[in-house]
This record gives C-alpha cells, structure tokens and sequence, in this order.
C-alpha cells in the first residue's frame, strides 16, 4: 500500500476509489432524474453488474479498488466524523428544527454501515419512523428528508488528488453538494491515507474534479465551464503553485452545456503525448496560460499570477508540457457519429497507464481510432451506468499512479 500520489492522468494505476451503485439510484424516478443529474431510469441491477465487470478490468490489472461505502462505514466509528456527516446530512433548510432533530436522532442510532447506506441512499419521508413536526407533515410520501447521492457513481467529481495532497472540491449542482462532506471525512478520518494535506474545500469558489486533468507532472489544465467557475480555477492556480505541485495552469474554457459539463466530457489523456478528443472541438478549443509569479508568499492566496493568452489549446499545452506536439488522436468521425460518441462518453477514458485506457464499449468509432493509434482499448459495458452521463474517468479517482519517468 504506497502512499497517495498523483503527478499525472496516465503514470501506471496503482490505487482508485470507486463507488458501486446502490439504493440511490433506485431513488430515480422520472420526476426527480433531471434535479439529480440523470437522464433515465436506469436498470440498477444491470448497472451494478456493469460497475462490477469495471472494477474487475481494474483489479486484473493490479489496481487496487477502494470503495466509497466502506470507507464510509469504517470512517463513521470515529466519533467526531459521524457527528459532522450527520449534521451535514440535515443541513437542509426545508426540513426545519423539528425534523432535523428527529432526523438526527434517527441517523444517530444507526450501526457505521447502515449510516452509510443511509448517508448515500438518502431518507425518504416514510422511512423516518413516528416523525412528525410541520415539515414531516406537508411533505409528500417519496418526498425526501435527506436526499441520495446518486452521483457519488462519479468519483472523480468530488475529490481529485493533485501529487500528495487532495482536492475536496466545491460542486456546482445542489444535488452534489453533500458529496464533498463524504469524500472530506473519508480523507480527514480514515486511516489508509495519512491525513492528507488539503487543497481544496468545498466553501471555496465551484471546481469539480472532471474540470481537472494532470497533463504532465507540474502541468493542470482545468476547465472553465457549466461547473467549474474562473474564480475556483484561480484559486487552485494559486494554490498548486504555492505549494510546489504545479508550474502551470492552463484554463481552458468550455461551453456551459451538459453534454460538455466537464473538460473530460470532450478530452482525456491516453498517452504521455496523446489525448483523445471531440473533433468538433478541437480546432476552436483556446488555452490561457497561467503561472506565478517571481515572489511566492507564505499565503497561498495572495501568490501573484501571470496569465497569458488566449492561444490555441494544443500550442499552449505542447509548450507547458514541453514536448514538441501534443497528438491529438484524430478520431476522423463524421459529424453526427462524433457527436454521439461524444454524448456517450467516447472521450472520456481512464488511462491505466501509458497507452492503455478503459473506455465504454458502444463508442465503436471512437475505440477504433484510439487502436489504430496504437492505444490499448479495455472496452467496458456502460448502458446504464452512462445513463448519469459519465464515463470511466467520471467513475473513478485515481489516488496513487506511478510517476512518470523522467
Ligand atoms: N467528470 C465527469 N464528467 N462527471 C460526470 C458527472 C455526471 C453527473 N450526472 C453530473 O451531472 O454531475
């Protein structure tokens, strides 16, 4: 068990954090799937046996899988991390007094695993036994008195590890903010990662995993769009820097649009040079270079920062990265078949090391190219995972990758 640390998207994975879909996604009904960032309804049982042939692919190749629910339940023994997550959980103001204290009563009781499951799974309004109070009595039956989380799926979203210190980022949708209160205990309380230095919080501006790529050892590009703010892609900048894990930032903005809601939605890296990218982007994606300036300060949020640009994002990331081109595999799709595969997470790969990148089995096209491109492609089942609009790297948080060589 290696220490975490993270310098880049494609150094050989050694230590990910997933999480298997449970109960939380049969909370999804096509009257609440919008508000909790679904498209469908999906099958569970079938999502799960997808999750599980996704955690097999990784584990045959000597990943380590850490599960969210069970880091949950281990870091729910400690005292003070219950106490925080269980007040976090009916921070809710439609609840009101009287039902937050019911509430906490309730969750309070709960053996570690059970809470987790209910932490995640959420509270329906007839699953609080004998509540009552005004808030209990105006909600409807499937009404919900601690919403699910059926977006922890997306590992990546909540928490992203930059080096040896982690990010517990700001998540723009309400119905992802309590996210970050998990992924924020499980690193504070649980003893597998050495109480970890923290990059991030989630009171700071908006910034969402997906938004950040490791493009080199010491290069971040983080996206600027439907999620992430400038505000929070500044803050990080500044941050990384002060604190040595990073020389540039490269902010690139995206169009504000589900189907582009993070960087990776449209780009991933598969290679030490190579990314596989959304062709209709490709051409007009720009770049602004960010760096600090010469006097670091002891506060990481005064640090001075030279911004530079706009330029086209392939010049300016070939120049941060220092190499002469950053390939772009040329998916050579037709419009329409780009524009699918888009949709249904084509780009969004999880490498597992250099050329070699886990990918949802539908994207045909999008797979052939990235072969034909000498990248090995572990084709993944996804029908309904996919249903929440994410692919492998949405689905997983990379703790430890081998560095690069030098
Ligand atoms: N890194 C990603 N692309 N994550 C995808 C997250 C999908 C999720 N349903 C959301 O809307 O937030």
């Amino acid at each position: 068990m290696s220490s975490p640390l993270v310098t880049s998207e494609v150094g050989r994975l050694r230590t990910v954090v997933l999480h298997r879909p449970g109960a939380e996604l049969r909370r999804l009904t096509p009257r609440n799937n919008d508000e909790l960032l679904f498209d469908g309804v999906p099958w569970v049982a079938r999502a799960q046996e997808e999750h599980d042939a996704f955690a097999g692919a990784l584990t045959e190749r000597g990943v380590e899988v850490l599960y969210v629910d069970r880091l949950l339940a281990e870091v729910l023994d400690v005292p003070a991390a219950r106490e925080q997550l269980v007040a976090a959980a009916v921070d809710d103001p439609r609840i009101g007094a009287t039902l937050q204290h019911a509430c906490v009563d309730h969750l309070s009781g709960l053996a570690s695993t059970d809470l987790a499951a209910a932490l995640i799974g959420g509270l329906a309004h007839d699953e609080l036994p004998g509540a009552r109070g005004l808030a209990w009595e105006l909600m409807g039956q499937g009404d919900f008195v601690v919403r699910p989380l059926p977006n922890l799926l997306f590992t990546r979203d909540s928490s992203v590890w930059v080096g040896d210190q982690v990010a517990i980022t700001s998540l723009a949708m309400p119905a992802r903010h309590r996210e970050s209160t998990i992924t924020g205990a499980i690193y504070q309380h649980h003893p597998r990662f050495g109480g970890p230095q923290r990059l991030y919080d989630p009171s700071l501006e908006h910034l969402e995993g997906g938004d950040v790529l490791a493009l080199a050892p010491g290069v971040l590009a983080v996206g600027v769009g439907e999620r992430t703010t400038a505000g929070g892609a500044e803050r990080l900048a500044r941050r990384v820097f002060a604190r040595g894990l990073a020389h540039t930032v490269l902010v690139v903005p995206i169009a504000q649009e589900r189907a582009t809601m993070h960087l990776d939605t449209i780009a991933t890296m598969v290679d030490v040079d190579a990314m596989v990218m959304y062709p209709a982007v490709a051409d007009t994606l720009v770049a602004w270079t960010v760096r600090a300036g010469a006097d670091l300060p002891d506060d990481d949020d005064t640090v001075d920062l030279q911004v530079s640009g706009p330029a086209p994002f392939l010049t300016a990331a070939s120049a941060a990265m220092g190499i002469d081109r950053l390939r772009l595999i040329d998916t050579g799709l037709d419009p329409v078949t780009a524009e699918r595969e888009q949709w249904d997470d084509g780009n969004n790969t999880l490498a597992l090391g250099p050329r070699l990148a886990v990918a949802y089995e539908r994207n045909t096209v999008t797979n052939k190219a990235l072969e034909a491109a000498g990248i090995e492609v572990v084709a993944i089942a996804g029908d309904q995972l996919g249903s929440g609009r994410g692919g492998p790297r949405c689905m997983s948080c990379p703790v430890v990758r081998d560095p690069l060589p030098a």
